[in-house]
């Protein structure tokens, strides 16, 4: 207190200082610092560095011991939840060496002739070094061949792509395969040493554009012999938004996760090397050549009956049964509907939306091969919350029968009116039965828009280019049969409505008709898969339900979606073109 007469001149000043300073407290700190303080002096090496695993085998074998008064204060000082805690933060620490001394530099590393060699020193953490090595084929010396953004090789920036390996920990890595240097890195603990020729070229420049794309598909690094380092390659889910960092190498790009914020950039295979490997894996049926059916007219409305089920009109797809009809028409299943480009399901490229609350909800299209479940779907979801959600109604020449009411259930419009839509593209799907028009229009989508509903549509995949857009905005769920064996036990009850022309218009499905719905999904998600948002396996139906109501709703809600970058296109029709031959691919 000696030393503070001239900060306090009022008495309670002093008074304050003083018993502070005299608190009990103050000086237990001061002297937890001045141990520390003394610790840090000796440097400190661990003695065990499994002591939480310790202490629970000697509590274990002190219970055998004999229950004196010494053993159970030591058992419960063991068991208790603060020391636990206290030797495991202990053990983290001591693992990861936070405080690495490099050691120095050995004499005669320095050959004279080698005048730019580089040692670099860097501590293996349990993080991997984030860096592949190569050998160039003309020079036989081990290169750098990619370093990981946010690696640890990537934030010492010591080591560049292209910088010339000599040595590992002092080995000598000349002559030596790429995988031969692996266990010597694996093997060394703590610092590792490079002896490296710097490359001479500069890093190429890095674009500050950023890219984002969509997987089509499922990578698993683990099932992949030819990924070049299983450590620093990044698994993935159809559907996952990812950030490219680099695109130099053809075959092996980098990329990071968007959702886990996470920096570091690992290897994913580049979208020629996917390509090349669906190609490989392609079913004939695929490169069977297109034999375009002759367009008869009625042959494909079976799906058009404007039936109420529950109270909601049945969904008008157009198409979607006539490969069901027969057996002439099921054998053109495959080549139907299938005039849109096949795309290999690799990535798209994505942007992110921002949507606000004045934006109007995006189009949600349901497809699927028939008998699938779409329209089960949709009704549960019209039920659940009429409020929310909408369908179209479709437009027809047909005479309006007694039960029926304009703009409910179709809209009556002429001959003229009809072909005129037709020739200004108004129509997202059209198509005669029995002499008569019937169509679903973009106008139709904007009224339920309109109304500040989520309009629910579901047409063919094939239709789904006619609002491809940002004006739309769709969302497109596949609706999937599950396994056949699933099928057979879920729809023991369900009601296949087939061909309007048959003459026992409902009946239960065949056998046949699960494996053409299998068949037909299959070939729907070659084709079309890229388009997909969700992919929803239809068996357990409240589940299915379930799953489909939330993710909606996750949409409706959600503050950033991803969508393709082709939709900011700033004209609708370019846009619309650019889909048609999906430009989006990278
Ligand atoms: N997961 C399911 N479990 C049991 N029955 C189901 C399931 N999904 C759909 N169904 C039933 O299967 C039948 C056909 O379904 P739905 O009419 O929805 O098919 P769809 O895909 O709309 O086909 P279409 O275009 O031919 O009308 C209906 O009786 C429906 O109730």
């Amino acid at each position: 207190m000696s030393g503070t007469g001239s900060h306090t001149d009022r008495e309670e000043d002093y008074r304050f200082l003083h018993s502070m300073l005299m608190e009990k407290k103050l000086h237990l700190l001061f002297k937890i610092h001045e141990r520390l303080k003394h610790f840090e002096r000796r440097g400190p090496v661990p003695v065990q560095e499994r002591a939480a695993r310790l202490a629970s085998d000697l509590a274990r074998d002190l219970i055998y011991q004999g229950w004196r008064d010494e053993v159970k204060e030591l058992v419960a000082l063991l068991n208790k939840p603060f020391f636990k805690s206290l030797l495991s933060v202990h053990d983290a620490v001591a693992q990861r060496d936070f405080d690495p001394t490099l050691p120095p530099i050995p004499d005669g590393v320095l050959d004279e002739e080698e005048d730019s060699v580089k040692i670099v020193s860097l501590v293996k953490t349990k993080e991997p070094l984030g860096a592949t090595v190569r050998r160039d084929e003309s020079t036989g010396a081990i290169v750098v061949a990619r370093i990981m953004r946010g690696g640890a090789a990537d934030k010492s920036g010591l080591i560049h792509e292209g910088d010339e390996l000599k040595e590992v920990n002092g080995v000598s890595v000349e002559r030596r395969k790429p995988k031969e240097i692996l266990p010597l890195l694996a093997q060394s603990q703590g610092d590792i040493k490079f002896k490296i020729i710097p490359a001479s070229h500069k890093e190429e420049m890095s674009t500050n554009k950023k890219l984002f794309v969509r997987a089509l598909f499922h990578y698993d690094p683990k099932e992949d012999p030819s990924v070049p380092c299983k450590d620093v390659a990044v698994a993935f889910n159809r559907g996952d938004v990812l950030q490219i960092v680099s695109t130099e190498d053809d075959t092996w790009w980098q990329a990071c996760h968007v959702r886990d914020g996470s920096s570091r950039a690992g290897l994913i295979p580049s979208q020629q090397l996917q390509e090349r490997r669906v190609a490989l894996q392609r079913p004939k049926a695929l490169f069977k050549p297109r034999v375009e059916p002759p367009v008869r007219e009625d042959v494909d409305y079976g799906a058009i009956s404007g039936i109420h089920i529950a109270g909601l009109r049945r969904s008008f797809r157009l198409g979607r049964k006539s490969s069901w009809a027969s057996d002439a028409t099921r054998s053109r299943r495959w080549s139907a509907g299938v005039q849109g480009s096949v795309c290999p399901p690799t990535y798209i490229e994505v942007m992110p939306f921002h949507r606000s609350r004045e934006d109007r909800q995006r189009l949600v299209v349901m497809v699927g091969p028939s008998g699938v479940g779409v329209n089960e779907l949709k009704r549960r979801l019209l039920i659940s919350d009429p409020d929310r959600y909408g369908v179209t109604v479709p437009h027809t020449t047909r005479e309006k029968r007694r039960q029926e009411s304009e703009g409910v259930d179709y809209h009556f419009v002429s001959v003229h009116t009809f072909e005129e839509a037709i020739l200004n593209h108004r129509f997202i799907d059209y198509g005669r039965h029995k002499g008569h028009y019937y169509g679903t229009s973009l106008d139709s989508v904007h009224q339920v828009m309109a109304e500040g509903k989520v309009c629910l549509l579901d047409v063919h995949p094939s239709k789904l280019k006619h609002v491809y857009t940002s004006e739309f905005k769709p969302y497109v769920v596949f609706v999937k049969p599950p396994r056949i064996e699933e099928l057979r036990l879920t729809r023991r009850r369900a009601k296949f409505i087939c061909d309007e022309e048959d003459t026992n218009p409902v009946r239960i499905f065949s056998e046949e008709d699960f494996e053409d719905m299998i068949d037909l999904a299959e070939v729907m998600e070659k084709q079309y898969g890229h388009l997909f948002d969700k992919v929803i396996v239809n068996g357990d139906i409240a589940a299915v339900f379930r799953e489909l109501k939330a993710d909606l709703e996750e949409i409706a809600e959600a503050d950033i979606q991803w969508i393709p970058a082709e939709w900011s296109c700033s004209s609708p029709t370019k846009a619309r073109r650019s889909c048609g031959y999906l430009t989006g691919w990278i």
